[in-house]
């Protein structure tokens, strides 16, 4: 049973919807849901982060994610209906209105809310709603087993990569349950040319002789935005990140192995398929990279202010 730390909250009193605050009780869909039966939705997860020292709350890169946000439902036909500004201001209107003091997950959310079956949404109804829960760790911090899973990452040909679309989480779902089933925490994804594409809901990075590596941007993977954090703070910290494809025997023989993204945040990775990483603990670099980001996202870097929204 996952500790205290690891329990996401219940939703919260209030929910926004198509530009109102209303009871989360109220914000129910019907069975015909278009989104329900054919994963049509786009989606974001950001994180805001309670700062005891500034007595204030502060949400992680938020207009990033909603341009991510808007570029997702371009892609997908889908409308939003709302501006970038608009929706930073609604989920402050969102998190003020639940009076949140603690760390919690928002989602955003843009769906094809029409009933019925057919697949042409074209001039279908949508929804755009914000929720947001308590939220502690996704992933252990002290670091996690991972298991590079027999399903592939779908491919840019098969799937928008670029956007975070709903549907395109069955992949997800189903290599994190071979990865369970199998006796690991997550699931680490090849794309159909045999090379490390991402985690189920994490991007990988790995360090060898003090370079860091992630795969790039065009291999069948989402665009992170926690990525792109690690990449700027790297080369604050003086490392030297380079974007390049990373087959599985690189994992294995990676000094170090860590995932990136809003839930997961800096996760180091131990142990893949059973191969102990480095030593078997989290590296320096990541541990470096992990706590430099925590501050970060805390309010107590300066120099990235600019990438918090202060809610109060
Ligand atoms: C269930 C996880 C949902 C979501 N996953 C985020 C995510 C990332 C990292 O992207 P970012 O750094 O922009 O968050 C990479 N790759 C995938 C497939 C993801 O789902 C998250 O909120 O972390």
């Amino acid at each position: 049973m996952l500790n205290k730390e690891f329990i996401v909250g219940e939703l919260m009193k209030y929910v926004w919807v198509n530009g109102k605050l209303i009871p989360e009780r109220e914000a129910v869909i019907p069975i015909l849901t278009h989104a329900l039966h054919y994963g049509t939705s786009v989606f974001e997860g950001i994180r805001a982060y309670w700062s005891p020292e500034s007595n204030n709350l502060y949400i992680f890169r938020a207009r990033d994610h909603y341009i991510r946000f808007h570029n997702s439902a371009k892609i997908m036909g889908i409308k939003v209906g709302y501006g970038i500004d608009e929706l930073v201001d609604a989920t402050v209107e969102l998190l003020k209105a639940n009076e949140v003091r603690e760390n919690v997950y928002i989602r955003p959310i843009a769906f094809v809310s029409a009933s019925t079956v057919n697949l042409d949404i074209r001039d279908l109804e949508t929804t755009t709603a914000i929720i947001a829960i308590p939220f502690g760790h996704y992933l252990e911090p002290k670091g996690v087993r991972a298991k590079v899973v027999s399903w592939l990452r779908v491919h840019n040909s098969m799937f928008p990569m670029k956007a975070k679309v709903g549907g395109i989480y069955v992949n997800s779902v189903i290599a994190l349950l071979d990865a369970k089933i199998s006796g690991f925490d997550e699931a680490i994804l090849l794309n159909r040319d045999g090379y490390v594409a991402e985690g189920s809901g994490e991007n990988v990075f790995i360090v060898k002789d003090g370079v860091l590596y992630t795969p790039p941007t065009y291999d069948s993977i989402l665009e992170g935005i926690t990525r792109d954090t690690v990449i700027t703070i790297a080369k604050d910290l003086g490392l030297t990140v380079i974007e390049k494809r990373i087959t599985r025997e690189e994992l294995y023989t990676a000094d170090e192995v860590f995932f990136t993204g809003t839930a997961a945040e800096v996760t180091p990775v131990v142990n893949i398929d059973g191969r102990v990483i480095g030593n078997g603990q989290p590296g320096p670099i990541t541990l470096k990279i992990r706590s430099y980001y925590m501050d970060l996202v805390h309010g107590k870097v300066s120099k990235y202010m600019s990438w918090l929204t202060p809610v109060y």
